[in-house]
């Protein structure tokens, strides 16, 4: 089961790399941590108690719906908002009291960054380069084959796609070497193949040891990017684990395709935990309610008894054609989630 934040550990900060002159990112060390971050806006708390750690070399996903508190949580680890309560450290800073040292290892992309469209790529970099210490042309150039825009840096940003300008972005963000990246949403407006680039150099800056802290209101996405992840709702972090604890134990829509569609349906609804939906009590996605045909059966079934109800089905004489089990999604998470208890 999913670890509840309750019971996560409050972090213990390993001493800065800097501090102790290496300069080396360790492993399993932790960049970034919040403890019962709350923020109190007017009347209201906006946020109520947000809890996790982020680790070099991991990719971290914020995972809520809309409105949950996901840009609001991320604004006060940039120190564009103060938390009423709590504490946010980086890489062994307070990010309130110290904001200048916790922020020199932070590359992010919390708005869009203002980039000058009539200026080049490379220009765009040269101009925040200009902003930062240490930051030379070589700088520029391995950010720019980092993100994969080495063959149209010098082409006007105003010629760019979308996709091209977040990866800019990003570009620009880690200039300055940082051991902590945060993206809101770096995926948005994305089409498949720039979000699969996306992805993929995303998992090449983990490997080498940066942590990476990405929110999405996707599961989907979440669950091919990311290590571990903290799911968030009206303001709270409700749980956080791996991304194959969130998923376990939850009961899985499946969709079957049965040579005798009537019995089959009657032999799963008979089998304990297995219940028969109607096409429309399924909620699918678009795709999936498309790739249905009249005779497709929808269960809601535990994992566990997906192979015994093969086996029942096969002993009985149906020939299965095809089983397709569907991830879980957000709702259904949250749903397990909050099933039968308050969380604090
Ligand atoms: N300055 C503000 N004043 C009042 N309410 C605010 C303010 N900023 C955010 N909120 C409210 O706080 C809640 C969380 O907002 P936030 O933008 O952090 O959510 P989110 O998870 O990032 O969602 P989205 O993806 O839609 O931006 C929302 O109900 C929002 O209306």
């Amino acid at each position: 089961m999913m670890k509840k934040t309750t019971s996560e550990q409050s972090a213990t900060l390993a001493p800065s790399t800097e501090a102790n002159g290496s300069g080396a990112v360790q492993e399993h060390e932790i960049v970034l941590s919040a403890e019962h971050v709350k923020k109190k806006i007017g009347k209201r708390w906006i946020i109520k108690d947000v809890t996790f750690t982020v680790r070099a070399g991991e990719i971290f996903g914020f995972l809520g719906p809309n409105g949950a508190g996901k840009t609001t949580t991320i604004r006060m680890l940039v120190d564009l908002i103060r938390p009423t309560e709590g504490k946010i450290m980086i890489c062994g800073y307070d990010v309130n009291r110290e904001p200048e040292k916790a922020l020199a290892y932070v590359g992010s992309i919390v708005e869009n960054p203002e980039m000058y469209p009539y200026l080049t790529g490379w220009e765009n970099l040269q101009h925040f380069a200009r902003m930062q210490p240490g930051v030379d042309e070589r700088r520029i150039q391995e950010v720019t084959e980092i993100v994969r825009l080495d063959e149209r840096i010098h082409d006007k940003v105003s010629k760019y796609s979308l996709g091209m300008r977040q990866r800019l972005g990003i570009a620009q963000a880690l200039l300055g070497r940082p051991r902590l990246l945060i993206l809101d949403e770096p995926t948005n407006g994305l089409d498949p193949k720039g979000i699969r680039d996306m992805r993929l150099f995303i998992r090449e800056l983990a490997a080498q040891g940066m942590a990476v802290f990405v929110s999405s209101h996707l599961l989907s996405e979440i669950q091919l990017l990311c290590d571990r992840v903290a799911i968030v709702g009206s303001g709270r972090v409700m749980a956080v684990g791996s991304v194959e604890e969130l998923v376990e134990d939850k009961e899985h829509l499946v969709i079957w395709e049965l040579a005798e569609s009537e019995r089959g349906a009657a032999l799963l609804g008979s089998l304990s935990g297995i219940s028969v939906l109607d096409h429309n009590e399924a909620h699918l996605d678009n795709d999936t309610a498309a790739s249905l045909t009249a005779n497709s059966i929808i269960t809601r079934t535990p994992e566990e008894q997906i192979p015994v109800a093969i086996r029942e089905l096969v002993q009985a004489g149906i020939a299965v054609h095809n089983v397709r089990k569907l991830n879980p999604t957000l709702e259904q998470l949250f749903l397990g989630i909050t099933e039968g208890e308050t969380i604090e």
